[in-house]
């Protein structure tokens, strides 16, 4: 069996939740899209280049897509591709963006074994089966899917879900056991008065909301996935399109397995990989790296 790897970066989300600052103020925007001062030290990437990202501005008038939003001096997308270049199993990156897209270019400019394609779909499943079907693949080589919004993932949490699937020879994702106590309540979290929305973590709109508690979840075996999640080059993409040939929406590559009756592995990930999903990611996330 093939122990190939190459790891395709799903990059052409807009990143719609993580805009909600531009109505709170400036808050972290002005934080995060700063160029580092001339000379400082990227911690991944060596010296950062005075000036080399400055097209990477922000601008509620034409807003970034949150994967080229700077964190210390460097696009989320380039430090997403440099912590899967850290395993050197992982023989290419290959990161799917929008058509079109003006940024990837110069956000990826320099790595080593990574390309960029403009094959994004409306989807993050479509811009990943669009990404296999780019690339030219046997059946059983492995695809580890990885997020360009999770820049954090540490290289001690990628190289166990490699080994993982490797000395199984078959799929996982890295996930996280769920430590708090879970409730289910009678309003969508996601509903427009009950997400944060404030850029220093306050929820100005919490008063408003109209969500009460329906039940307490047992949470002993629940996990919260993550990426990377590694499965065969062949098996995942006809999942993929066994899903969307069935109307199916699958948020993560182990849902479409998960829905022909696989049980793909859970190795547990970092909470330092953390998803950058709203305003106040950003600030976090620059602790982090
Ligand atoms: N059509 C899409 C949608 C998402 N993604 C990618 O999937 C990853 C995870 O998605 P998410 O964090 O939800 O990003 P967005 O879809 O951009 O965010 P939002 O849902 O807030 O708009 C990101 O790297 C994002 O760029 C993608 O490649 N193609
Ligand atoms: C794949 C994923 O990162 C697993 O947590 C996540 O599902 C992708 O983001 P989305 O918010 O579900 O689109």
């Amino acid at each position: 069996m093939s122990e190939k790897i190459i790891a395709i970066v799903p990059a052409a989300g807009i990143g719609a939740r993580a805009r909600a600052e531009h109505a709170a103020g400036p808050g972290l925007a002005g934080k995060t899209s700063q160029a580092p001062s001339p000379g400082q030290d990227t911690p991944m990437g060596g010296m950062s280049q005075p000036g080399r990202f400055q097209g990477f501005r922000d601008d509620p008038a034409a807003p970034l897509p949150k994967q080229y939003r700077l964190l210390k001096g460097e696009p989320m997308l380039r430090w997403a591709a440099k912590a899967l270049l850290a395993d050197p199993r992982i023989s290419q990156v290959r990161v799917a963006v929008a058509a079109h897209d003006p940024w990837a270019e110069t956000a990826l400019a320099g790595l080593a074994r990574t390309v960029w394609r403009g094959c994004g779909g409306p989807s993050r499943a479509a811009t990943v089966m669009a990404a296999l079907q780019d690339v030219a693949l046997a059946p059983d080589d492995w695809v580890l899917v990885h997020d360009a919004a999770r820049p954090g993932l540490p290289a001690r949490a990628l190289a166990s879900l490699i080994d993982n699937c490797l000395a199984r020879g078959s799929g996982a994702l890295l996930a996280l056991p769920v430590g708090d106590t879970v409730k289910r309540g009678t309003v969508s979290g996601y509903a427009a008065d009950c997400v944060l929305t404030g850029a220093d973590g306050a929820a100005p709109a919490a008063a408003a909301s109209t969500a009460v508690v329906e039940a307490t979840v047992p949470r002993e075996t629940l996990w919260l996935a993550q990426t990377p999640q590694m499965f065969r080059a062949g098996q995942l993409l006809d999942a993929l399109l066994a899903a969307q040939a069935a109307g199916a929406v699958v948020t993560d590559e182990a849902s479409a397995l998960e829905r022909l009756g696989k049980r793909p592995g859970l190795v547990p990930g970092s909470a330092r990989n953390f998803k950058v999903t709203w305003p106040e990611d950003f600030e976090l996330m620059e602790k982090w790296l």
